[in-house]
């Protein structure tokens, strides 16, 4: 076997299983990462919309601070309806059985530990979200969800706004049409009311602010 079906082999099954509605009764948490337009919405509707036909006890929180749709809106049409929430908080008064989160990453690093709990009172937990904040850095509240050591995690890729090759992972924003190159805190949300624009963007297309670089912090025995 060559690495290439190698790597296909230990994938696909995970990412098939992931994609399956009835596989969420198996796994405690899922994540769903990626730029914008990559088809997390899409595969978020696709997870929890069959629940709304079972009797499974289910509830689906949308950060209050996503100002573009009323819900879960995917570009492809599919929609979902959601809770829009400033916190999670309210998750832990009720019992459920499947939790679904999107926009997580304007969350807070306090609404993840009400996922941590969640997981431990039994609760499955499926977020999406946008992985790489304005800077190319990793959104500090999927940071913590990846340090939960999530059952599936789903990359998705969308198509670059540039280049038009299938290998966008960035999120660009831009101010005025133009790359916004201004430093903002690392993880802030922003807005989809048009005081910015946004495009996917591969490695070679995105412009990232100049940010000063953090020290690498020294390793023991280094
Ligand atoms: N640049 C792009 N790359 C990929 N899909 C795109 C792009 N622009 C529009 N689309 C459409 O957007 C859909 C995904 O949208 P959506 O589910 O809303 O993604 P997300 O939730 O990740 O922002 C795709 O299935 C496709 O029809
Ligand atoms: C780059 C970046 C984006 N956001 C916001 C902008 C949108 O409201 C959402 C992502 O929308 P999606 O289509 O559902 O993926 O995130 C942000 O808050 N911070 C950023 O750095």
């Amino acid at each position: 076997m060559d690495a290439t079906t190698a790597a296909h082999s230990s994938t696909l099954p995970a990412m098939s299983r992931a994609c399956n509605p009835a596989y969420i009764g198996a796994v405690d948490l899922t994540l769903i990462l990626g730029p914008m337009k990559s088809g997390k919405s899409l595969e978020l509707v696709s997870l929890l919309s069959p629940l709304q036909y079972t009797d499974t006890r289910h509830r689906v929180f949308q950060s209050a601070r996503h100002v573009r749709d009323a819900g879960v809106v995917s570009r492809s049409g599919a929609a979902l309806a959601t809770v829009k929430a400033n916190s999670l908080a309210a998750a832990l008064d009720e019992e459920l059985d499947v939790v679904g989160i999107d926009e997580v990453h304007m969350f807070t690093l306090g609404d993840m530990d009400v996922v941590r709990r969640l997981l431990i009172n039994g609760t499955r937990v499926v977020a999406a979200g946008i992985d790489l904040d304005h800077r190319g850095e990793l959104f500090a509240p999927v940071r913590a969800l990846l340090e939960l050591g999530p059952a599936a995690v789903t990359y998705r890729r969308a198509v670059c706004d540039r280049c038009r090759s299938f290998s966008a992972v960035y999120t660009q924003v831009l101010e005025h049409g133009e790359p916004m190159i201004r430093e903002l805190p690392p993880s802030t949300a922003l807005p989809d009311d048009g005081t910015y624009t946004y495009e996917p963007r591969c490695r070679t297309c995105v412009v990232l602010p100049q940010f000063t670089p953090r020290p690498t912090p020294a390793r023991t025995g280094d």
